[in-house]
Order: C-alpha cells, then structure tokens, then sequence
C-alpha cells in the first residue's frame, strides 16, 4: 500500500492529456508519481485532441466517393502521431514507429474499402474510428518507458473489453470482468503498466466497438470494476466537475462530490465532463470516481461515490445544456386520447433507439411533445410519421435543454420557481418543462439562442459561485 492509502488506481487521460508530446509526457508522470509510490496504475488513453472527429470525417469522405480529401487527412494524422513519437524518443526505425506506420496503413486500406463500396455501416465506422485511441496507446507507453518504467499497451479487445453488438453504442457483456481480471492481472504482477486504448472494445466474434462518444471515461470504469480498483481517477483539465461548463460561466466553481445518480444526470444532461453510463460499472461496488486537474494535481478535484453529500443552502449543485435540439409537436385531439396510440408513438421511437432528452404530455391529451437531439429528428419523425393515423406533426428547430441536478432538491419547496423566475427576470421563454420522478433535476426547454444567458442567469439564482456550507 502507498502512503496515500491506494494500491490499485486505474487513470483515464483525456484527448486534451494526450493532445501531443509534452501533454502525454506530463500523462505519464501523472501515472509514474503514483507507481513511484507503490500503487499498481492502469492507464487508460483516448485518441489526440480531434483525432476522433477527424477519423468520423474521413469515414464520411470516402462514403461519398472523395477518396483524396480522405488520404490527405490521413497522411496529416499520420505525421501527427509520428511527430509525437519521435519527440518521446522513438527512433524511425522503432518498433513503435512501425507500429504506427502499420496502423496507418490498415487504416487507409478499411477507409479505401468504404471508398470502393460507397457504404459505411456502423461496424466499418466504429472500426475506423477506434484507430484514434489505438494510435495512441503506443505514444504512452514510450512516454512512460521514457520516464523509466515498463509498459504494454494493449487493445481494448486485448485488455478483456468485450462488448454486445451495438457498434457505436456498445455496452460491455457480463463476462468483461473476469476477462480484464485474466488479461491484466499478469501485467501488474511483473510491474509493468498496462496502457489500454479507451473508447473501444471488441464482440464475442473480434469485431471492433467503440462505447459512445466520450467512451474512454466509461473504459476505465470498467476496468476499474474488473481490477477491483481503490479509485477510478480521470484527469481533466478542468478542476473537475464544475457547477457549470466554465466556458460559459466565468465564476463557475468545483463542486466537491456528487453521488453516481447526480453525476448520471449532469453527463445525460450535456456536462460533456464524464461519459453518461460511466459510473455504471461503479455503482455495485461502490468504487468511487475522482475527477482530477492534471495542471492542479494535489487539488482533490471531484469525488463521485454511492452517497450524496447535501448542503442545505445549495440544493442544486450544477447546471448544464444540451445544444442543438429539436422539439417535435404531435398534436390529434381524438388519436392521442387512446392509450395505445400513445404507446405506438413510444413504440416507434425505441425501435430506432433514439434517446429522449424530454417528454411531455398535456393533460386533454390532445399533445405529445418530445425533445430530441437535431441530430436525431429526421429518424424519428420518420418512425412518429409511420404510426399513421390523424396525427398532425410539426417540428421545431434551435432549441437547447437546461437543467438543473442536486438531489438536495428532494422534497424541497420552491426550488423549480426559482429557476423559472431567473428564467423570467433574463427575458428567456420557457418552450417545456420537466421533472424527473427522482426529483434530481428540473430540465426546461428553451430558445437555443438564449442558453448561455439563461444558464448564467440561473448559476446566480443558486448562487452556485458560491463555497458549499459544509453540513453538520
Ligand atoms: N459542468 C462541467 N464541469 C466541468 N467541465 C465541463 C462541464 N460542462 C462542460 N465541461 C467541459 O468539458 C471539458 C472536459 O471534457 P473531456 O471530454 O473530459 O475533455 P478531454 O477529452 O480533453 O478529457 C472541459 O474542458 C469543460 O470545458
Ligand atoms: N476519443 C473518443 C473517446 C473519448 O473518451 O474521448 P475524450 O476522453 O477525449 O472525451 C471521443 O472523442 O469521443
């Protein structure tokens, strides 16, 4: 055991942590601090900064037929990751080199396939798009065996993350666990540090998955699990979790601990800090999840466990957005009234599995209004329009969702008003409003134009610039 108590963390490090060189190479002291104080560290990557967007790009290319936009964004990511390499101290002729060099070429070869067929399927993109944190895994172990250790990186797939079929989306498969413990085990026994690429993981049958985006947060939790881990840390660069995203709310601060479900509902909420199913693996165990600062590392950052910490002056603890969302209007005064239309609408919309950010029905029953991401309009009017009937339609574009978490606002009067007044008092208009039966959060509907300024107005409303009372 190290003198902090911990002998087995497991650490994600972001694309912002592994954005070049000298980003990973601080990474990788991050890591070797703790294993230079006894703890067994497995760390866990994502792909550079843009990379992945970049790769989802360059899969979009080459579906519409423009092979050389593809290739020249390749050979730019290539020279990318050999810049780093070399910086770390990689010579041309290294194995990591040629390992870079090889990932490239498979690379170019699956984007050339989507070229030929002019069909990207979710499992060809989702192959395509692991590249990112597959080509970086080697950049952190040169880093670390720079500094003086040892390391492996290894493949999601290779590390024991096996995944159900739903390529883009995936969710692990009970058997994972036992998998990570026997793949890894032997790594940490011989003192050497495990790097396994973030983001990915692989089905039953070797196919390549990737876990949604934002995946890696939810790779290490997995792991975390399976290792039965001290702590899960994901190195931000940011304090942690904030009461707001601080780049729209200056006076934002750190809010100290949440509980797995209020963190569950910021992620779903758009906090676009943590991944939203990452405390999942987490929460049977009650392994805690520690957001951390990888400029400020000995500040404690944000510690996420089973219990919520309440103070009563705050009973909301962030707010947050979710940009680009589409509101879509079913109206049919006699149709709604039967409940089994009203089901078909649910029905249709789960059988294209979109997510629902809001759902509100009015109590004539005459309208059904449900909020989604724009990204995601044009599948589920389609699914709305073939439940038929004398249904009327109508979408609205330009919207973003705001809300509020804290479970202090269990049972607490006036907490709602309150966000509706700011809301009022910054002239911003109020198109939905909901509330989840858990009572962790309050979700409004709103102009998408008017969020920065309604989240600001609300940050002030619950004066969330402000330090955290601490209970008795
Ligand atoms: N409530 C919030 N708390 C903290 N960060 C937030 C919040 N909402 C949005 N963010 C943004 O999320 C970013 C961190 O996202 P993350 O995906 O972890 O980055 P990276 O991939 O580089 O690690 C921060 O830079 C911050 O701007
Ligand atoms: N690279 C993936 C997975 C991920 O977790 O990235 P990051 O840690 O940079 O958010 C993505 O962009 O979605």
């Amino acid at each position: 055991m190290s003198q902090t108590g911990h002998s087995l963390l497991v650490m994600k490090f972001g694309g912002t942590n592994m954005g070049d060189a000298a980003a990973i190479r601080h990474s990788a002291s991050l890591a070797a601090r703790s294993v230079d104080e006894g703890v067994k560290v497995i760390v866990v990557v994502s792909a550079m900064a843009g990379v992945t967007n970049q790769l989802l790009k360059i899969a979009d290319d080459a579906q519409k037929g423009d092979i050389a936009a593809a290739n020249d964004e390749i050979a730019a990511m290539r020279t990318r990751h050999f810049t780093a390499a070399q910086e770390l101290g990689a010579s041309p002729d290294s194995a990591a080199v040629r390992e870079i060099r090889e990932m490239h070429e498979t690379l170019r070869q699956a984007v050339y396939g989507v070229y030929l067929l002019r069909e990207l399927t979710p499992r060809s993109r989702d192959l395509i798009v692991a590249f990112g944190e597959r080509l970086s895994a080697p950049l952190m172990s040169l880093a670390l065996e720079q500094s003086g250790h040892r390391a492996k990186h290894l493949t999601g797939g290779e590390a024991g993350i096996l995944t159900d079929t739903n390529f883009g989306n995936a969710k692990p498969l009970p058997t994972t666990y036992e998998r990570i413990k026997d793949r890894l085990s032997g790594f940490m026994a011989a003192g050497v540090i495990p790097v396994v690429s973030g983001f990915m993981g692989e089905t039953e049958k070797g196919a390549i998955t990737t876990l949604g985006r934002g995946g890696t947060d939810f790779s290490a939790t997995i792991i975390g699990k399976a290792l039965h881990a001290d702590e899960v840390w994901g190195w931000k660069d940011v304090d942690g979790v904030m009461s707001a995203d601080p780049r729209v709310v200056a006076d934002a601060r750190n809010v100290d601990t949440l509980s797995y479900g209020e963190v569950m509902e910021l992620a779903y909420f758009g906090a676009k800090v943590l991944h939203p199913l990452a405390v999942t693996p987490l929460q049977d165990s009650g392994i805690p999840l520690r957001l951390k600062n990888s400029r400020d590392p000995d500040f404690p950052g944000t510690l996420v466990q089973a219990e919520p910490n309440n103070d009563q002056a705050h009973p909301v603890k962030a707010v947050t957005a979710i940009r680009n969302v589409s509101l879509i209007n079913v109206t049919g005064a006699g149709a709604l009234g039967v409940p089994q239309v009203v089901a078909s609408l649910f029905d249709a919309i789960a059988r294209v599995n979109i997510t629902l950010l809001m759902v509100s029905q009015s109590s004539s029953m005459s309208n059904v209004s449900i909020a989604v991401q724009s990204g995601d309009a044009e599948r589920t009017l389609s699914a709305l329009r073939e439940v038929g009937g004398d249904l009327r339609i109508e979408e609205q574009d330009g919207v973003a969702v705001l809300a509020i978490v804290g479970s202090g606002m269990r049972g607490q009067k006036g907490v709602s008003a309150r966000m509706f007044t700011a809301l009022a008092d910054a002239d911003v208009n109020i198109l939905m409003i909901s509330q989840g039966s858990s009572e962790l959060n309050v979700s409004v509907a709103i102009n998408g134009a008017e969020v920065d300024q309604a989240t600001r107005a609300v940050h002030a409303a619950f004066r969330l610039n402000e330090a955290p009372v601490a209970a008795d």
